[in-house]
């Protein structure tokens, strides 16, 4: 094949409408993967070789394919929209990538969900998205050949299927859409089976299908189709030939090349003489594109690295850029043609959408890695709702530097790194280790929020543990009759304990009318002549107490109480109250009841 060979024209779209992009989203394992692999699989089958064209991480299929898939279910006629470009994103996890200038990279989204499984993290985090970026989706209802009871109707629509079904299978398939809708709700989404579905855009179309057997892939590029046509035929509308505009999906090396950028173009067409204008950290890249590569045709992108050079490519595409300096361009930032316009007014606009992306960061707080300035954007908008302070907050790996910044934080719970969907390079590892800093990792922007909010219960729970070791507890205890031991130096008498624990070397208190009046320290703890640092409420014990004579300051039948200094009945009743027994808390209110009869402001 040559080398510049490939053809470009289900690539470009036709009548300055651009073909739809559209990404496919899910849980892990709900067969994300498995439904683009279905639909490429069939549209080879089905179409004449060449029919479908593999671009640099999307695939696209041309609309005559489409309706042969669909058999009958769209009818070429009926439509003006050149297709549909699916971009590959499963591996992907953060498709939050998938951001273009102002909105939504995808044009239209399926959500696949697993029909044993219903909804699950990346579910739930992927409709957020969706939810937030107001992209358009149809919700894949996958794997129902997995219904027991199935009869597999190859490759066919839905409907076939379903009349193929025993009434009891057809039951278990309801059981299993119902409660996916009831999901879907309560996630605030109203949806319906699509042919129920009058309204697309206040309510989403659930098509249910099978991935493995290709029945209902019909009706999802129906559904694809009709919503795009009917729906995005306005956006569609671009100029192909002017300057492109495009996202950048991954930065990878490739040899012979250096630094590539994959990049699915919305908007414009790049060509092999361009100056382009990438976004990087914290600055732009201006460079001339050298070459821009595609797939061979028909072969597997993530195995086969052999590409073809080709010489223009128009949006939507998805197209490799080979260009010298783009080692700090990051996933997920913006791309764009200088053409028309001069270089500083296209550095500008780049430069204004990523401050458009940039994270505010306080002064004081935890640092953020991720992998994409979509999905680092998305954790920002999580963790800033959660009022959680971002010190510092980038793309990339998790690098010594970043915990350098950790270490100055005075807080333990701001001396922390969430990752998200990157790795912790090996001597970030060690320093952190060394420095005490916590890294969270995760692939679920809620989950590793969850983590992190765990982490600083737990931090909280123990500063409140040491708190309650070094106050003193309020506790009451009587003297009982006949249990008088020795008067003094120091009285030792048996006691009941009330309520709250006795701690050993306690001042302790009676209360003689209003006030009260320490009487000595309560010096040692003894049952069945065992020493013991303290006696629980409802044990029986004898205590020594330095200080008084019994008979004198106290005497048998005597409350007694531990005292409790005001600061620490303070800190008891105003934050501790919660984690304080309830017989402790009874004694703490009748404690303070007693010292508020004399002065309403005590320990207030
Ligand atoms: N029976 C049945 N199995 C399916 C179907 N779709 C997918 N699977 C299986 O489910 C597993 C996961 O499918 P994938 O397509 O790899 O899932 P994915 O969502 O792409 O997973 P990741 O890319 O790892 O996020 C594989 O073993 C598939 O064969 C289906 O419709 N029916």
């Amino acid at each position: 094949m040559s080398d510049t060979d490939t053809n470009t024209d289900t690539r470009s779209g036709s009548g300055g409408l651009r073909t739809p992009i559209v990404a496919v989203l899910g849980h892990v394992d709900h067969g994300k993967t498995s439904l683009l692999d279905k639909i490429r699989g069939s549209a080879v089958t089905q179409g004449e070789s060449g029919a479908i064209t593999q671009h640099i991480g999307a695939t696209a299929v041309p609309l005559d394919v489409i309706s042969d898939i669909a058999g009958g279910l769209v009818d070429p006629d009926d439509f003006d929209l050149p297709g549909l470009l699916f971009i590959d994103t499963p591996g992907h996890h953060s498709f939050s990538t998938l951001r273009s200038r102002g909105g939504a990279l995808a044009d239209i989204a399926i959500l696949v969900v697993d029909v044993n499984d219903g909804f699950q993290p990346q579910t739930i985090e992927a409709l957020d998205i969706l939810k937030r970026t107001q992209t358009p989706f149809v919700v894949a209802a996958n794997k129902i050949d997995t219904v027991p009871g199935w009869n597999t109707q190859e490759d066919g629509p839905i409907q076939a299927s379903l009349d193929a079904q025993s009434d009891r299978t057809r039951e278990r398939l309801d059981e299993r859409i119902y409660s996916l809708i009831g999901e879907l709700s309560d996630n605030d989404i109203s949806s319906d089976m699509y042919w129920q579905v009058r309204d697309f855009q206040h309510n989403a179309g659930l098509v249910p299908l099978s991935a493995l057997t290709g029945e209902g892939i019909p009706d999802l590029l129906t559904v694809l189709m009709g919503l795009s046509q009917r729906y995005m035929k306005e956006e569609m509308e671009i100029d192909t030939t002017g300057p492109g505009s495009g996202t950048v999906l991954e930065v990878t090396e490739e040899r012979g090349f250096g630094t590539t950028l994959d990049v699915v173009l919305y908007d414009g067409t790049i060509r092999t003489d361009d100056t382009i204008v990438v976004g990087a950290t914290n600055r732009t890249i201006e460079t001339d594109v050298r070459a821009l590569l595609q797939p061979r045709a028909l072969s597997e992108i993530r195995t086969e690295k052999q590409f073809e050079r080709t010489d223009e490519v128009s949006a939507a595409a998805g197209v490799k850029i080979a260009a010298p300096d783009l080692d700090d361009a990051i996933a997920g930032a913006p791309v764009r043609v200088v053409r028309d316009q001069t270089l500083d007014a296209v550095t500008d606009d780049v430069e204004a959408e990523l401050a458009e992306i940039a994270v505010e960061t306080d002064e004081n707080g935890i640092v953020v890695k991720a992998d994409t300035l979509g999905s680092l954007e998305a954790i920002a908008n999580t963790l800033q709702e959660t009022d959680i302070p971002i010190v510092r907050a980038e793309v990339g790996d998790v690098a010594a530097r970043d915990v350098a910044v950790a270490t100055t934080a005075d807080e333990q719970r701001n001396r922390v790194i969430l990752g998200f969907n990157v790795d912790v390079l090996a001597d970030a590892d060690d320093r952190a280790d060394h420095e005490d800093i916590r890294v969270f990792q995760d692939d679920v922007i809620y989950q590793l929020v969850e983590e992190y909010e765990e982490y600083v219960a737990e931090i909280e729970r123990a500063q409140q543990d040491t708190v309650l070791e070094n106050i003193m507890r309020p506790c009451t205890f009587r003297i009982l009759d006949d249990h008088v031991f020795r008067q003094s130096n120091p009285a030792v008498v048996g006691v009941e304990v009330l309520s709250g624990t006795l701690h050993r070397n306690s001042p302790v208190v009676v209360f003689d009318g209003n006030d009260p009046e320490r009487v000595g320290i309560l010096k040692g703890i003894q049952s069945q002549g065992e020493d013991l640092d303290t006696a629980r409420a409802g044990e029986s014990v004898s205590v020594s107490i330095d200080g008084p004579t019994v008979g004198r300051q106290i005497k048998e039948g005597d409350e007694l109480w531990t005292e409790l200094p005001e600061k620490h009945a303070k800190i008891l009743e105003q934050e501790l109250r919660a984690d304080i027994p309830a017989d402790e808390r009874e004694a703490l209110s009748r404690y303070l009841d007693k010292r508020r009869n004399v002065d309403p402001f005590w320990g207030k």
